[in-house]
């Protein structure tokens, strides 16, 4: 059973993704966190994130490794816990302009799949491109969307008291974000042509996670 989660940023896929995997017993993968660390490595390394070549250079040099259980997910970057340092808005602000370099997406593709591959009982593998371009077969493909003015208010919500932006400037990062994320030439955010889209705008979590475990069991009882 692999589930691929796709689409735009704070359409719920982690929050998703991480609670369906551990009702069904699935391993867990954030491809975005992978993206992230790759970006974060680069920034502390001095890797100017605007000079592709640069980038495309550096991208086979850290070592990412995943963990896999959705109750505990960690991602370590040359065995250093990364999982604070990713969520800062400098990485955030930096980690389209890594994610664009073809390099990059080659390295981390092919630890999506290895990923995908070993994980025995079935993975929930949330990203932009995973039902497009990194799992094609996956069992399930779900594109997950939701209007911006509900993300924004979920983003500026869950960073209160964090790195806090108002909700104008955090619609307005967001949207530049998804913008570039759409509109890189390789593997860009985009549903695949066989993907379940589901609009989370007016849905609790609970209702979204509900509605994707519903169609995973209906999967299973075809299968
Ligand atoms: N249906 C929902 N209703 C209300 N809040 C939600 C819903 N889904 C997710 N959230 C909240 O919105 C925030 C963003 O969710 P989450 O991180 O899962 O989105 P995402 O799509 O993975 O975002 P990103 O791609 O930027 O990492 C979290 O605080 C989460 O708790
Ligand atoms: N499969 C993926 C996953 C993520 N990215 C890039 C684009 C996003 O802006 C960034 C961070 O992802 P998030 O943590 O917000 O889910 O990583 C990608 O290009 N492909």
């Amino acid at each position: 059973m692999i589930v691929a989660i796709d689409g735009p940023s704070g359409t719920g896929k982690s929050s998703t993704s991480r609670a369906v995997a551990a009702k069904l017993g699935l391993s867990y993968l954030d491809t975005g966190a992978q993206y992230r660390a790759i970006t974060w490595w680069m920034l502390t390394n001095g890797i100017d994130v605007n000079d592709a070549a640069g980038v495309a250079d550096a991208a086979g040099k850290p070592v990412i490794v995943s963990g896999s259980d959705p109750a505990a997910p960690t991602i370590t970057v040359d065995a250093v816990d990364a999982s604070g340092p990713i969520r800062t808005q400098e990485v955030t602000a930096a980690v389209s302009a890594v994610s664009a370099v073809p390099e990059v997406r080659a390295r981390l593709v092919e630890l999506q799949r290895t990923a995908a591959a070993e994980a025995l009982a079935g993975i929930v593998v949330e990203g932009r491109d995973i039902g497009t371009t990194v799992l094609p077969d996956a069992t399930l493909k779900i594109f997950l969307t939701a209007s911006e003015e509900a993300r924004a208010a979920r983003r500026t919500a869950e960073l209160k008291g964090k790195e806090a932006q108002d909700l104008a400037a955090t619609r307005a990062a967001m949207a530049k974000r998804d913008a570039a994320d759409s509109g890189r030439k390789t593997s860009p955010l985009a549903k695949a042509d066989d993907a379940v889209e589901v609009d989370t705008s007016e849905l609790t979590l609970d209702q979204v996670i509900e509605c994707v475990v519903t169609l995973v069991e209906e999967k299973r009882i075809k299968a």
